[in-house]
């Protein structure tokens, strides 16, 4: 039997830290690290996790602002709205909830988000940045996974990783952090051809597709630690409830260790989410960046 890894324990107890953090920055030097949160349109899901991300911020007494405008609003509006946040000195940290509605060009949108205020990392400096090994802001998703990942497995260094979706929101930048962490890196997409023989051979399997259950448990090999990204919403027996990209009651019997769905991956995304804002914060008041947040929190 796998050890399930309590994404949702070890959030709590980072953000708890965050808000640590937050409290000393603000007595010392009289910052309070501000996220502005942007929503286009009525997605039921995009809602949930728009009032988590504002209710987690305020718990950790940060500033929460959101701004949720109709489905067809124009791009400009949208745009003049970021405008407006970049140079809002009580905004540290600005995220646009994708997906977009057709009408908006989400290039176009991330490109507008001042780079030390993009909190998500979706900026092309932010991600150049990654790509080169320099310090800009890694995206809150593959992030939260790395920390579960290094807790649980301590040094990664020549361990196989497989990557399953090569999103720019979670496959490559996921990809790339377990590069960083010297371990040796496949990345599995739709045109990928003997995918289960690739998962078979990996000590470490992120999945991040948005397929339910799509990976069964015999893709596994035996004692790895999965990582299971996806968020699935499906319907089963009648009710609405959320499942993975991975079939965990097969899954459990073969991994070392293994992610739930929910209370896994999604937890980490925000509690990274509101670590980001807090760098961004110190960044843009010249102050150094808390080190060690995640070794305060966890132990
Ligand atoms: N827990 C969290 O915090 C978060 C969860 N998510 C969830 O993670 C999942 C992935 O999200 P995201 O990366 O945005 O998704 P995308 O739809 O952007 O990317 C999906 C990737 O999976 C690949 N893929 C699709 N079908 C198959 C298949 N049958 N076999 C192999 N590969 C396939 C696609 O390949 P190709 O490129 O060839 O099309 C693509 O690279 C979703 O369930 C999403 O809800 C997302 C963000 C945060
Ligand atoms: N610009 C942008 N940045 C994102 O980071 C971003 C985005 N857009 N669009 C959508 C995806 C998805 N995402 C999740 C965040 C938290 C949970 C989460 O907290 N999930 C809970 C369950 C929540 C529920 O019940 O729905 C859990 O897995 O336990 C899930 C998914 C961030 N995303």
């Amino acid at each position: 039997m796998a050890t399930i890894i309590d994404g949702k324990h070890y959030a709590e107890r980072l953000r708890a830290e965050i808000g640590r953090q937050v409290v000393q920055l603000r007595e010392a030097h009289l910052v309070t690290p501000g996220l502005a949160v942007i929503l286009v349109g009525e997605d039921p899901a995009s809602q949930v996790y728009v009032r988590n991300k504002a209710r987690q911020a305020r718990e950790a007494t940060m500033a929460s602002f959101e701004y949720r405008l109709p489905h067809g609003v124009p791009q400009e509006k949208l745009l003049e709205l970021i405008e407006r946040l970049n140079a809002d000195p009580a905004v540290h940290g600005i995220l646009v909830q994708l997906p977009l509605p057709p009408q908006v060009d989400a290039e176009r949108v991330i490109n507008a988000i001042r780079p030390d205020k993009d909190i998500d990392g979706f900026h092309p400096v932010n991600v150049g940045s990654l790509a080169t090994g320099g310090d800009g802001t890694v995206p809150c998703t593959p992030l939260g996974c790395m920390m579960l990942l290094k807790h649980h497995l301590g040094d990664l260094s020549g361990l196989r990783a497989l990557v399953l979706g090569r999103s720019n929101i979670v496959g490559k930048p996921m990809a790339t952090l377990l590069l960083r962490e010297n371990c040796t890196v496949t990345i599995a997409h739709s045109k990928t051809v003997g995918l289960d023989e690739e998962c078979r051979r990996a000590d470490i399997l992120i999945a991040a597709v948005g397929r339910p259950r799509m990976v069964p448990g015999d893709w596994i090999k035996p004692g790895a630690t999965v990582i299971d990204v996806g968020i699935n919403r499906i319907e089963e027996n009648g009710k609405a409830r959320l499942v993975g990209d991975v079939d965990f009651d097969s899954a459990v019997a073969t991994a070392g260790a293994i992610t739930p769905v929910p209370g896994g991956v999604g937890p980490m995304t925000i509690a990274c989410l509101l670590l980001n804002t807090l760098e961004a914060a110190c960044r843009q008041h010249g102050l150094p960046v808390p080190a060690g947040v995640m070794e305060a929190a966890w132990g």
